[in-house]
């Protein structure tokens, strides 16, 4: 049996990183990854302003101001953010200013107004500023030019707002990961669809779309296929063009209806692993075909997550060029729960918080699914290992 870093690293060498890339509009781009250096078109602010209300001054004017013997300038008149300049400075005269204004050429500093008497057509000033004093300088934020963002930079919100402060419109990103999810099994049901006896809702595809649409990726094809060679090899066929990355789950155990890694067999699929160490989802298989990575998860729910929090990242990372996407491991306590040891290196669910991780006293079992809801890392335990309150563990948490 293959160990889990060797089976990771041999399918992710089969997903080469993006070469593509696409103009997203701005407001789409939140989460996906520059694909080439973002230059600054133009300097932020491109002109000079007021940082305060008050009034732009020469700061040389105002260097005997006090509250005893006041300085007084004239007034050329106000100007307020986003009006045009018709001022000429001038020594010994002041302008009154709003924040965000532009200030005039000549002028190298402003009084805040709570240190005047207000003045509309004199001002007294009452303390002195020194030149650059409230003066916001073209280029403050961003100069003309400036590499605002690498390539292979994940944008989030806040550089959508960067973006817009230079008059981004759309923004090059690496194409999306387009994935096809393909759930098998002659018990399985869409919800919408009535329930017969022996049958259950496919749940398993549902949080694989919902964590591969969050973190950027594309589901091509979600769907549901019988235990059935010729129907499997068909659905493959039909969408292989279309992605770059097949998801399958079930029939990759031992029953007699587990038929994935025969069926990829026989339609040429070259076999990366059958069977990883590690519990839940031992029976994990991967190969490629027709060029593109298939990776086929567990059956039982819960084995199907650890099967793909545990490769898809990996995948995802190595893709869009970016660790943002990577299963982070973290080393934290266990304050609540146990684990009895197993044989084999095992994954269990366990909820982080600001304390350490707890171990819930029951619903570990790889067909239990309900209390993901609060369950949000796994925790590794070595083979051998028993797991109680107290012990350091490594924790494994996927990306938001
Ligand atoms: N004789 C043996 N039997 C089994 C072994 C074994 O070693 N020897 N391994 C067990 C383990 S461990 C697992 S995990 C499962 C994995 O089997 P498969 O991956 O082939 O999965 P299936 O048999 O197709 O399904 C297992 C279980 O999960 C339900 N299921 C499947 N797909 C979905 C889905 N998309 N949504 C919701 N539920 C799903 C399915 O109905 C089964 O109940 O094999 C054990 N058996
Ligand atoms: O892979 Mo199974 O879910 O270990 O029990």
């Amino acid at each position: 049996m293959i160990a889990l870093e060797q089976a990771v690293a041999l399918l992710t060498k089969q997903l080469p990183p993006q070469t593509q890339s696409e103009l997203v509009p701005l407001s789409d781009a939140v989460g996906r990854i520059t694909a080439c250096t973002l230059k600054a078109p133009l300097a932020v602010p491109n002109f000079a302003r007021s940082a305060m209300d008050g009034y732009a001054v020469y700061a040389v004017d105002t260097a005997t101001a006090s509250r005893e013997q006041p300085v007084t300038l004239t007034v050329l008149g106000t100007i307020f953010a986003g009006d045009a300049l018709n001022f000429e400075a001038q020594v010994g005269t002041a302008v009154r200013i709003m924040t965000g204004a532009a200030v005039p050429v000549g002028y190298d500093a402003v009084v805040k107004q709570e240190t005047t008497d207000y003045g509309q057509d004199q001002v007294k000033l009452y303390r002195p500023v020194k030149p650059g004093k409230n003066y916001v300088p073209v280029g403050e934020d961003v100069t003309h030019g400036q590499t605002i963002m690498a390539q292979d930079t994940y944008l989030n919100s806040d550089s959508i707002g960067i973006l817009a402060s230079l008059g981004f419109t759309t923004v090059p990103v690496w194409r999306r990961l387009r994935v096809g999810l393909i759930a098998t099994g002659n018990e399985l049901v869409r919800p919408g669809q009535p329930l017969a006896a022996n049958q259950i809702y496919n749940s398993t595809t549902y949080s694989l779309a919902a964590y591969i649409e969050r973190t950027g990726g594309q589901i091509v094809v979600q769907t549901i296929c019988r235990d059935d060679s010729a129907a499997l090899t068909a659905l493959l066929t039909k969408y292989s063009e279309q992605v770059d990355l097949f998801i399958t789950t079930g029939g990759v155990s031992v029953g007699e209806k587990d038929f994935i890694p025969a069926t990829l067999a026989a339609a040429g699929g070259q076999e990366l692993f059958h069977f990883v160490n590690l519990k839940p989802g031992t029976p994990l298989y991967a190969a490629v075909w027709q060029q593109r990575p298939l990776l086929a998860l567990s059956g039982n729910p819960f084995a199907a997550m650890v099967n793909f929090h545990l490769f898809y990242w990996a995948l995802l990372t190595r893709f869009q060029r970016n660790d943002h996407f990577q299963l982070k491991q973290q080393r934290v306590r266990l304050v609540a729960g146990e684990m009895p040891a197993s044989t084999m290196r095992r994954f269990v669910r366990a909820e982080r918080t600001d304390n350490g991780v707890i171990i819930a006293p029951i619903g570990h079992f790889s067909a239990v699914l309900h209390n993901m809801v609060t369950n949000n890392c796994l925790v590794e335990q070595a083979p051998g290992q028993k797991l109680v309150a107290g012990d350091q563990v490594t924790i494994y948490v996927w990306p938001n």
